[in-house]
């Protein structure tokens, strides 16, 4: 339960409530709708891409655009503005799609039959509005080699100004000198706050400065303001509310049994003549719009210009498949009429975490218990400062440590929590910290399939992780830095442990002995777990790239209008988390749609030179 003395969410003047909640007003929304959009984003999704792709075509008072989004209003939601709350918005079902994935081979063997909670929003501002708001933009070598292997157009020096466009850096005077003023911007929509000092960032800092890293700025931190959590939908799409020319339709999906279990309109973008369901109204190489259907009554809403799918990086390739564009194998096998051989739902990337926990003697890292501390409750209220305003990551490290990317490109991350101690057993009623380590160039690919026996319920969700041995050996590489952080003498003077045999795990990995490589596999194969960063299934390449599914324009191979926008068109996961990129996404994606260039003034090629 939501403690109800947390203040609402505040938003700015401009803010509205959407004016087509299908699922409180339907009569109304059925009367509103139009009959003709220009744009249909997303046939779905208002996520963190679809929303920034909505406000931005709206502001050309000619357009008007039409957003649908499965889930519900994040206008009211404390759970979701509570910065702290962050972990608690995963299963709940009118937030969070709650995706498991298929039996996983060579990992997850801790989970029941090897399968991962796989979480991804399900509300205004998508998975913007569930995430822990690390604002990180990738390595400038991840967008040049998106640009060498035939993306034109998304080189670091190309996407560069779309980050500066939308970020307003809040306090970039703060007199932090590793930050970087040149690489940031004020006046955008989506605020980024320096990261927050507490007694855990100030020791893994001297700790790094032991081993001889530096502080810097790898672009900015958390996307919250105001202690509260700065989404997609809240930055972006809530501004644009008032405008008469973009329509929000929310609880509204292309999915059948929504539209049973809600009885909510429902978008669904096409019947075909054999009344077989699809989800894009596809003529030719055109796609020319939506349907919408409440209560049995069916009305078709047409684009004039563009579907757009912002579904985001498993739906979209979801709802492709749904209407007949994907590997033609797979819809065959689902009885879905082909309408285009591409290899949608393929090169199914995410990044992985193994978490390395260590007690700690240090008496003011947070515990579950402080975060109730009158006090701490107190300051939120009062400040929007303390615990309660914070994401429960409160720092970042980034390192190469193998050979496979480019000197300069990091292949390890670390996430380090304050947060996450309460929840190993270990170290319960102890203070404890937790150091997660992430690899970020995975080898290992997986897919988003259909259920053929029933395409239009949830995919088939197979990241394959740690499918190639290399990832794991990279991983074990990431665990000894890890540890060798904990060995410092900062972390020492604190009580650190960077290894204690009572902790290893039992049963199955007892046959290795503790702390070999062998233990650190088996550990890693049971325990990893995903960091949400699912990317790369509607991959983007060049036209004659036949593992690409949109061209550099973001145009469906094959379709003049057809485009995908969302974190499912990189063509390889970035170095880092990935809300920021997947903004970038839509930014440019806006650009492109519009054929406008709106970053003129953010054009700095000095900096795009290494
Ligand atoms: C728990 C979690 C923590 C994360 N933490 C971070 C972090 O700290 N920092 C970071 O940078 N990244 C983080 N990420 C990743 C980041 O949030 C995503 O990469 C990013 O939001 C992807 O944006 P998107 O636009 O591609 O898709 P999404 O934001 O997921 O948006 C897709 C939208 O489409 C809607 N939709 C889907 N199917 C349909 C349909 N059939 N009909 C109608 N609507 C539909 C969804 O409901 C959703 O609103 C996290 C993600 C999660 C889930």
């Amino acid at each position: 339960m939501f403690p109800s003395f947390l203040p609402k969410p505040s938003f700015t003047s401009n803010d509205r409530r959407p004016k087509y909640d299908i699922f409180g007003m339907a009569t109304q929304v059925t009367g509103n709708l139009l009959q003709e959009y220009d744009f249909i984003i997303g046939a779905l999704g208002a996520g963190s891409a679809g929303s920034v792709l909505a406000a931005r075509l709206s502001e050309d008072a000619g357009n008007t655009v039409l957003l649908v989004e499965a889930g519900g209003d994040d206008a009211k939601d404390r759970m979701v503005s509570t910065p702290i709350m962050y972990g608690a918005l995963q299963r709940t079902p009118t937030r969070d799609w709650a995706f498991v994935s298929e039996p996983q081979k060579h990992s997850m063997f801790a989970c029941k039959e090897h399968r991962l909670f796989y979480p991804r929003g399900k509300i205004l501002g998508g998975s913007s509005s569930i995430n822990a708001m690390l604002y990180v933009r990738g390595s400038r070598h991840d967008f040049d080699s998106w640009e060498e292997r035939g993306c034109t157009g998304w080189s670091y020096r190309d996407v560069l100004p779309y980050f500066l466009k939308s970020e307003k850096f809040v306090d970039i005077n703060n007199g932090d000198t590793y930050v970087e003023k040149a690489y940031h911007n004020t006046d955008g929509p989506q605020p980024v706050t320096r990261r927050t000092i507490t007694s855990l960032t100030r020791l893994m800092s001297s700790a790094a400065e032991e081993l001889g890293y530096k502080t810097i700025d790898y672009n900015g931190k958390d996307m919250i303001e105001n202690g509260l959590r700065a989404s997609s939908s809240r930055c972006f799409l809530r501004p644009a509310m008032s405008r008469p020319n973009l329509h929000i339709a929310i609880n509204t999906s292309v999915r059948k049994e929504t539209l049973e279990e809600s009885k909510c309109i429902y978008i669904m973008c096409a019947l075909p003549k054999d009344a077989d369901m699809k989800n894009v109204l596809l003529d030719g190489d055109r796609a020319v719009g939506v349907e919408a259907v409440k209560d049995g009554r069916t009305m078709e809403v047409r684009a004039r210009k563009e579907v757009v799918l912002c579904a985001g990086a498993i739906m979209t390739p979801h709802i492709l498949l749904c209407s007949g564009i994907g590997p033609r194998w797979h819809l065959e096998e689902a009885n879905i009429p082909v309408m285009a051989d591409l290899p949608v739902g393929e090169n199914l990337q995410d990044h992985l975490n193994v978490l390395l926990s260590s007690p700690s003697t240090c008496s003011d890292f947070f515990t579950r218990s402080q975060l109730f501390y009158p006090t701490n409750i107190l300051k939120y209220l009062w400040s929007g400062k303390g615990w309660w305003g914070i994401s429960p990551v409160t720092d970042l490290g980034f390192f190469r440590l193998g050979t496979d990317t480019r000197p300069g490109q990091p292949d390890i991350q670390f996430h380090i929590f304050d947060y996450y101690q309460a929840q190993v057993k270990h170290f319960r009623g102890r203070q404890a910290f937790t150091i997660c380590v992430t690899l970020l160039h995975p080898r290992s690919s997986g897919t988003v399939r259909l259920d053929v026996t029933d395409p239009h319920g949830h995919p088939r969700i197979d990241p394959n992780y740690l499918h190639k041995q290399e990832d794991v050996d990279l991983y074990i590489k990431g665990i000894r830095e890890a540890q060798r952080f904990l060995d410092t003498k900062a972390m020492q003077a604190v009580g650190a442990e960077s290894r204690n045999p009572e902790r290893a795990f039992p049963p199955s990995m007892r046959e290795h002995a503790y702390d070999t490589d062998g233990y650190w596999e088996s550990f890693i194969r049971h325990f990893t777990q995903t960091v949400y960063h699912p990317t790369s299934t509607c991959k983007m390449g060049a036209v004659d790239d036949s593992t690409a599914v949109v061209d550099p324009m973001l145009r469906v191979k094959g379709y003049t209008n057809l485009r995908v926008a969302d974190a499912s068109i990189m063509p390889e996961v970035i170095s880092g988390n990935t809300n920021a990129a997947s903004v970038m996404i839509g930014e440019k994606a806006a650009d492109m749609i519009r054929g406008v260039d709106t970053v003129k003034r953010y054009r700095k090629p000095e900096l795009s030179k290494l």
